[in-house]
């Protein structure tokens, strides 16, 4: 070794092929897509020096079970002696780049000269008969996974175009099933352009037989419905019932949204299959839609996105995006045309959809102020759509949490109060938002505290009578950090209603920490709990309209009175779901054996008599 020499890397072939088997391509199956691709860019490249060419790939399976072989043919532009070192040869090289690069535009669907290397994951051997549209001989090219090849000339004057032959490799051979290879081709090759023949034995079939017309035009799809749906099913193996046309301002993409039948959970991923020059690149696309659009699994076909080298994905550029939100504006426009000529049909995708609906609503506005009416919510009346709230109130009031929901239902129903439980995703935003695109309504943000004011106070007589008990219930309930109000309000069902305000609510969360946390941590919780403790009370209205709270409040029966309220105190947090700390445990634990032994003896006396 000198000072200075130069080497050149060695390629592993065989760890390469490993590498885009195992890491790049998600199935070996992926080889058909790669062959086929080449077959329609072969032909490209030729219609773009003889523009009247009619190109076609003819695929046959030959051989029986136990020796298959696939021979891929096109009549493309065909390689040279001089293309097939520089491009068969070369990995990662491409005749199809040009000056364009990797990202750049180009009329191909390869790029990236690595497609064919798929081939070896299904075959021991890629052999290549070529002759070059150019002019030339015919050449056979055979490639092995070691990294060597050959050329040979051939005596025989092939007309122009590729063949290539591929055997089943032992552990492959799934891939090489009649049935499962047309399968593969239709779901890789059914959009296009060229058709594409599968034979097998004396059998012949044209695997891309349709070529709708909507495919193009995809506004033409609402005229076809039943055709559309079916090639839906086909496509994408389930029976839709609805779908919306999609397409760019550039034209260069487009496709068909359909339509779930069904409800979806908010995080399910949606993915979409994306077809780029008609050849199937992805059935995983998930970035190609915006994320409220939840609700719909697309059929797309695109011409202007760039893919990754696994063809699964695509580059998040600006093209993307501007994909991504033109794609958006289709489904919102026909969404939005559905409710003036089909309102019918969109309160049919509300109704399944409301979640995917609700999240468009509050990123747009003009769309919330044409679909608000037909928005269910959650309310003290039951489940309402917006119109139908409208019709009775021009005030709606809504809870921003479901606690504070929780604490008020029982009341404000009972009080004819319209409460729309804003604790649901969306929903809060969305009440906030409603006076913007409807300005007959007002939204009111209602807390706790506020339904608790509309209470009827006991008389002077009333407080007189009941101050000394009041007190003394007040005084049990001082270590709770909760004070006591005597009202009456309805339902008299109700005997007790508890609020709690913003610092008791975080004080109670800071005193569960407390009790599972270390000394140390534990004081620091503690001190910082000190702090809030002036300020944290909750209030436990006790409505006098009940029988039982009546009964706990007659004269003769402060001895009970104690723990009937402690009790209703500690029955008031487990309607409310609030966790309860150790004291309020044993509380309860000590008022139920109370109640018990009581029970018992008042039981026992009656036996006695
Ligand atoms: N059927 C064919 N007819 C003519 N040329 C072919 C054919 N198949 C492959 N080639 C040549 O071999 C090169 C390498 O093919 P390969 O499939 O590995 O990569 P690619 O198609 O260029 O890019 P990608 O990796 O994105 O598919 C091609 O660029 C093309 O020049």
């Amino acid at each position: 070794m000198t000072n200075k020499d130069t080497y050149r890397f060695q390629v592993n072939l065989s760890g390469m092929i490993n590498i885009l088997s195992n890491h790049l391509y998600s199935n070996p199956r992926v080889f058909l897509r790669e062959v086929m691709q080449n077959g329609v860019d072969a032909v490209t490249a030729r219609t773009q020096i003889e523009p009247d060419h009619t190109g076609h790939i003819h695929i046959e399976l030959t051989g029986d079970i136990t020796n298959r072989t696939l021979i891929i043919e096109d009549n493309g532009i065909g390689l040279t002696e001089e293309d097939i070192h520089e491009f068969l040869a070369q990995i990662g090289q491409s005749s199809k780049r040009g000056e364009a690069a990797f990202t750049g535009e180009t009329s191909f669907i390869g790029r990236f000269g690595i497609g064919l290397l798929s081939c070896f994951m299904v075959s021991d051997e890629i052999v290549m008969v070529t002759r070059s549209a150019k002019g030339g001989p015919t050449l056979e090219w055979r490639g092995q996974p070691d990294g060597t090849y050959s050329i040979r000339k051939l005596d025989t004057e092939l007309s122009p175009g590729t063949k290539v032959y591929l055997r089943c490799k032992p552990g492959s051979e799934m891939y090489f099933d009649p049935e499962y290879l047309a399968e593969g081709l239709y779901y890789y090759g059914a959009l296009l352009p060229y058709p594409i023949t599968l034979q097998y034995g004396e059998q012949s079939k044209v695997i891309n037989d349709q070529r709708p017309v909507w495919l193009h035009e995809p506004e033409l799809a609402r005229s076809h419905r039943d055709e559309v749906l079916d090639f839906g099913e086909r496509l994408m193996g389930e029976r839709f019932k609805d779908f919306i046309p999609l397409r760019t301002s550039s034209g260069r993409t487009g496709g068909i949204a359909f339509v779930l039948p069904h409800s979806v959970n908010l995080n399910a991923k949606r993915s979409h299959q994306v077809y780029l020059k008609s050849m199937l690149v992805s059935d995983k696309a998930e970035n190609i839609l915006p994320d409220w659009a939840f609700f719909v699994k697309c059929l797309i076909w695109t011409d202007e996105l760039q893919p990754t080298a696994s063809r699964e994905h695509f580059y998040e550029d600006e093209k993307l995006q501007q994909v991504r939100e033109e794609l958006g504006d289709s489904i919102r426009s026909e969404l939005m045309r559905m409710a003036d000529y089909d309102s019918d049909r969109l309160q049919h995708i509300i109704q399944l959809h409301v979640l995917s609906m609700k999240a468009l609503a509050t990123e747009d506005e003009q769309f919330y102020r044409i679909i608000h009416r037909w928005l269910p919510f959650e309310t003290t009346f039951g489940r309402r759509t917006l119109g139908e709230m409208l019709k009775e109130h021009d005030t709606i009031y809504f809870t921003l949490t479901l606690d504070e929901y929780r604490q008020i239902t029982h009341v404000a129903a009972a009080q004819a109060l319209l409460v729309v439980n804003g604790g649901y995703i969306y929903d809060a935003e969305l009440m906030s938002a409603l006076p913007l695109v409807n300005d007959a309504v007002s939204t009111n943000r209602l807390m706790p505290e506020d339904v608790s004011l509309s209470f009827v106070d006991l008389t002077p007589d009333e407080r007189r009578a009941y101050y000394e008990l009041t007190r003394t219930a007040d005084t049990a309930l001082q270590r709770f950090r909760c004070q006591i109000q005597l009202k009456r309000f309805k339902p008299s069902e109700l005997p007790a209603l508890f609020t709690l305000s913003k610092e008791s609510s975080e004080l109670r969360s800071l005193e569960a920490a407390k009790e599972v946390s270390t000394d140390t941590l534990s004081s620091i919780l503690g001190s910082l709990g000190s702090a809030m403790e002036q300020s944290a009370y909750s209030t436990l209205y006790l409505n006098l309209d009940n029988p039982v709270v009546s009964k706990i409040f007659m004269p003769g029966n402060e001895a009970m009175m104690v723990v009937a309220v402690e009790m209703l105190y500690v029955n008031a947090l487990m309607m409310g779901h609030y966790p309860m700390n150790r004291q309020e445990l044993a509380t309860l634990n000590q008022g139920i054996l109370r109640f018990i032994e009581l029970g018992l003896s008042a039981g026992g006396s009656g036996e006695a008599r």
